[in-house]
Formats: structure tokens, C-alpha cells, sequence
């Protein structure tokens, strides 16, 4: 697998983009977004309904190449070296239904190289999912608490979550932020999407909000706190005011 090679490490950005657009059809859902992320953190991609978290969620991993701009992961343009790097969770399920966990961690370790078997099973025991029950009998929780497993068990550089806990339940909540961050190589970053922010806000350290396609606020969890003398929620709640 070719990884980029040019400049030194220290230059190299984790996540790059620039002047990324992207349209569906003649509506923009991205427009002349710039961007940068840096290992180590602990990103809250957030915006109102249709603002574009997943489309850019999705370009990042590969699943939509359609856009114009330059978006690169450790300096490599996205594509198959760049899949390698990424851990993603969408925020829909695209396994089989008749498959249960097991065919699934199958599946990742064959796929994955960096894929820790043993730490999934652990983990989905800890979640209280049994190895073996099919998708089709999971609930909407249930399958995202296993998807979520599936993905904290790759060692990756970055982490794309769209709206990981949005069918979980209240009391379940911090424990699964807390598998999260128990399980995530530090070395990496976390970029997550989430309408849940009071919830969730406690781990992030930057957060970004996100306006009709283009990045109307980023800064440290800290600065805003300090410069606002608010919480990240009742900040977006006074942005996005309907
Ligand atoms: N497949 C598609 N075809 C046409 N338009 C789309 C498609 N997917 C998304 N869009 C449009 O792109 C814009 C951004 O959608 P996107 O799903 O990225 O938003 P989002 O911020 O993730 O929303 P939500 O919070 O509701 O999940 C919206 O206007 C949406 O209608």
C-alpha cells in the first residue's frame, strides 16, 4: 500500500481540505469548505438537519468521490491507502440481516488488519450483545451499540462516527461515550457527528458548527467556554435558533 512519502511527518496534516464543494444535483450540500484536523483529538462535527455532517463524513471515507476541492488524509488523496486509515460508522446499518456478530468479526478480520478481534468480543459482552443473535432480531440500539463495537476495535488514525449514540438509550449514554474513549488509539483523532450535545460535549476538546454547507464556527471546547461563558449546547442552540 503506497502512503504518502513527501515532506517530513511533522508538515503532513492528518485530515486536509480545501476549498472542498460538493453539490447533489444543482443543491449545494458542502460549499468552499476548508479544514484541518490534527492527531490526538477529539472532534463534535455539528449542525442543524441537511447542514452536511454526513456528506462530509461520507467523503472522507471513501463512499462519496463526486466533489471538487482537495481533501487529503496523511497526504494521501482519499482512496483505497486512505480506507486503510479510516474507521468508519455510518449512520445507517449495511450488514445482512440474516448475519449475526460473529459472521460480521468474521468478515473484519479478514477486511481490517488492524481489527481486534478479541477486544470486540470483549467489548459486546461489556455492551451485554450476545455473539450470536442475528441483525434482523437487534434492536435499533442493539445495533448500533455492535456497530459501534465493530468500529472502536480497529487500531485506526481516524474515526468517523455519524451520530453514534442517536438510538441508544438515556442510561446507556455515557457508557458507551466512555467505551469510546477507553477504546480509541490516542494517537488518532475522533471526528463525530452528534444532535445529542449535551450529552456528549464533556468529551470533546475542539467542536466545529456547521452551516448549510460551509464551517461557520471551530474552536477549543475550552476558548469557547471561557470567550461564550455557555455550554456547546445552549452556544448551538442560540446559533441555529429556528
Ligand atoms: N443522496 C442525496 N441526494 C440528494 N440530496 C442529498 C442526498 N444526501 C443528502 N442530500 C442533501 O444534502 C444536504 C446535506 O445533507 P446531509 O445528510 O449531509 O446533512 P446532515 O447534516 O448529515 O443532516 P442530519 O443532521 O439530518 O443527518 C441536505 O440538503 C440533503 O437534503
Amino acid at each position: 500500500m503506497q502512503h504518502n512519502t513527501q515532506g517530513s511527518a511533522k508538515d503532513v496534516k492528518l485530515v486536509e481540505i480545501q476549498n472542498l464543494t460538493k453539490h447533489y444535483k444543482n443543491k449545494a450540500a458542502l460549499l468552499d469548505l476548508n479544514l484541518t484536523l490534527e492527531p490526538g483529538h477529539i472532534v463534535g462535527l455539528l449542525g442543524p438537519n441537511g447542514s452536511g455532517k454526513t456528506t462530509l463524513l461520507k467523503i472522507l471515507t471513501g463512499v462519496i468521490r463526486d466533489y471538487s476541492g482537495k481533501v487529503t488524509i496523511q497526504g494521501n488523496e482519499i482512496g483505497p491507502s486512505t480506507k486503510a486509515l479510516v474507521s468508519y460508522l455510518p449512520d445507517s446499518s449495511y450488514f445482512s440481516p440474516w448475519m449475526c456478530p460473529l459472521d460480521v468479526i468474521s468478515l473484519f478480520k479478514d477486511f481490517y488488519s488492524d481489527f481486534d478481534e478479541k477486544k470486540c468480543i470483549e467489548m459486546l459482552g461489556r455492551l451485554g450483545l450476545s455473539e450470536k443473535q442475528k441483525i434482523k432480531t437487534m434492536s435499533k440500539g442493539m445495533l448500533e451499540k455492535f456497530q459501534l463495537c465493530l468500529v472502536m476495535s480497529r487500531n485506526a488514525l481516524l474515526y468517523l462516527l455519524d451520530e453514534p449514540i442517536g438510538g441508544v438509550d438515556p442510561a446507556a449514554r455515557d457508557f458507551i461515550l466512555d467505551t469510546i474513549l477507553s477504546n480509541y488509539n490516542e494517537a488518532g483523532t475522533i471526528f463525530m457527528s452528534t444532535h445529542l450535545i449535551s450529552n456528549v460535549e464533556r468529551i470533546f476538546d475542539t467542536v466545529m458548527f456547521l452551516k448549510e454547507g460551509e464551517i461557520v464556527l471551530q474552536d477549543d471546547i475550552d476558548n469557547i467556554r471561557l470567550k461564550e461563558g455557555k455550554s456547546i449546547d445552549q452556544l448551538f442552540r442560540e446559533v441555529f435558533k429556528c
